[in-house]
């Protein structure tokens, strides 16, 4: 006889905690089942370690510059001791991991299973010898990283997001594969810490997301550190170069070769060893599990949470999923995937902060638009910090008078931004944000600013 509980929830992401703690104190006994480490990516190999790492980054990067600010460091040499940088991240992730243990194990009513979850029916879960049912499944079993078919590649030792961060010591040179999130910030933390950085990206343009502008100011600074980036990188073969490795980037330039190689071109769905089939369970053709706008599959009483779901890959995605599937089941609500505002960082530094549309897709859309916009290099506190690189803008409906969106390149920009964020989120008007007086000498005072010096942007 299978064990019965009233939900089972598969993977321990950043969806799994929290909505273990609603169904437990609705009354329900629920199933929490993982095969990896509690916390999931976010926590053990995703947002958790690499933020840490970017903090030493930035203060090797801040000692490096010390002769800026007029402070002199006498007879140093500076030394980054990687084993110490990853001692530090490992004791900040282990902190959150325990944490996160210790909740769940103590959550009344909760049952923690270590173990690979497969479907055996549409309310039937082995794991190991143990079978369970329950009339709600939640999958919130996250992804990996997607290894592309790169000629070459399976001949060749290479690292990916989660093995890059357990190196001990900083390579002398690591090549990247990949131009975005994860291509760039591990691009400038090792760059900063004194590894040789070559970024390889097969699209024209770095975070190619993002408008023209934001791409290139991203792309100058990481330059200007130092870091190589080779894009239209049209014909990639690997091979192996001595200790190192050797990356054809296309038919008539010279192989980059490196000590170490990145791959970072996206991740690809846990779903593929999950037994869906068994459970009728729908995917497309990535293996993201096909959801309505309320993230149910297309089987009845089963559920598909953060990134395997293929509506978002963030923590914060994650988590709103968690606060739609639980305000629609236990209180009622009709909360949609599809009202949700996009928003995300990219932890450069500067830092990215970006929300709702960019000009390209506002075009797209056919909007009428209105645009506020300045350099970094016309923000005070930006002026004042030493950090002039990159720039704010505000998208606004002609029409309308609505923001459609924005992004802060600049100090603080992943917190500045939650101000175009917020406004959005409550329906503020640009001439309401325009008048909003903020806090002098900060980033986010000059957004209601730019807000009310739009000008006309046609399409
Ligand atoms: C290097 C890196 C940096 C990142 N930085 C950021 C950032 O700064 N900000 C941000 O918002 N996002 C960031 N992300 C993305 C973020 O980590 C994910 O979007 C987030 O963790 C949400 O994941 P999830 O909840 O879908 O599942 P995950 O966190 O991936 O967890 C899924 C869990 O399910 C378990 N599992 C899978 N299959 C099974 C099975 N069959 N049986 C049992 N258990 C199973 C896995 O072991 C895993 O623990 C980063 C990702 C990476 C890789
Ligand atoms: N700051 C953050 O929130 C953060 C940080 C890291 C990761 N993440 C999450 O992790 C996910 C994966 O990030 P990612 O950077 O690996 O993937 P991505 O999907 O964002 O970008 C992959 C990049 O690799 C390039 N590429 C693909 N194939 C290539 C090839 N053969 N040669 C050269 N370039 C190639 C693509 O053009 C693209 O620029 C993201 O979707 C993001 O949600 C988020």
């Amino acid at each position: 006889m299978p064990e019965s509980f009233d939900a089972i929830i598969i993977g321990t992401g950043q969806a799994a905690p929290a909505l273990a703690g609603r169904l437990t104190a609705s009354g329900m006994t629920v199933a929490l089942i993982e095969r990896g480490l509690v916390g999931g990516t976010c926590v053990n190999a995703g947002c958790t370690p690499t933020k840490a790492m970017v903090a030493s980054a930035k203060a090797a990067n801040t000692i490096a510059r010390a002769a800026d600010y007029g402070i002199t460091l006498s007879g140093g040499v500076m030394r980054v001791d990687m084993a110490a940088v990853s001692d530090r991240v490992n004791a900040i992730v282990q902190a959150s991991r325990s944490g996160l243990e210790r909740w769940l194990t103590g959550m009344e009513r909760c049952t923690l299973i270590r173990g690979h979850a497969v479907f055996e029916g549409a309310r039937l879960v082995r794991v190991g010898d143990r079978q369970l049912t329950a009339g709600r499944i939640f999958l919130n079993v996250g992804a990996r990283p997607l290894v592309p078919d790169i000629p070459g590649l399976a001949a060749v030792p290479f690292l990916t997001s989660s093995t890059t961060l357990r190196l001990r010591e900083v390579p002398r040179h690591l090549v990247i594969i990949g131009g975005s999130y994860i291509g760039l910030e591990f691009a400038q933390i090792f760059r900063r810490f004194g590894a040789e950085v070559t970024v390889i990206e097969k699209g024209e343009r770095l975070i190619a997301r993002e408008d023209e502008d934001v791409s290139e100011a991203i792309r100058a600074f990481l330059e200007e550190e130092g870091i190589a980036v080779r894009s239209n990188a049209t014909c990639i073969g690997v091979a192996a170069d001595g200790d190192g490795v050797a990356v054809r980037v296309d038919r008539d330039s010279p192989m980059v070769t490196g000590s170490h190689l990145l791959v970072a071109v996206g991740r690809r769905p846990n779903t593929d060893d999950l037994g869906l089939e068994k459970a009728g369970v729908v995917t497309d053709r990535g293996g993201y599990i096909t959801v309505d706008d309320g993230l149910r599959s297309n089987v009845e009483g089963i559920w598909a949470l953060g990134d395997c779901n293929g509506r978002g890959a963030f923590t914060h995605t994650a988590y709103d999923d968690f606060q739609i599937v639980a305000r629609n089941l236990l209180d009622g609500a009709a909360r949609s995937v599809a009202h949700r505002i996009p928003a995300y960082a990219l932890y450069t530094d500067p830092p990215l902060g970006r929300v709702g549309m960019t000009l390209a897709q506002a075009r797209a859309a056919g909007r009428k638009i209105r645009v506020g916009m300045r350099p970094m290099t016309r923000v005070a506190r930006a002026v004042e910090k030493g950090e002039t690189h990159g720039l704010m803008r505000v998208i606004v409906d002609a029409e309308t008078d609505a923001i459609l969106g924005g992004a802060v390149l600049g100090p603080g920009g992943d917190e500045a931004v939650h101000e175009i964020l917020a406004a959005m989120a409550a329906g503020t008007p640009a001439t309401q944000f325009a008048a909003t007086m903020a806090i002098h000498p900060t980033v986010a005072e000059l957004l209601p600013t730019i807000a009310g010096e739009l000008s006309d942007l046609r399409s």
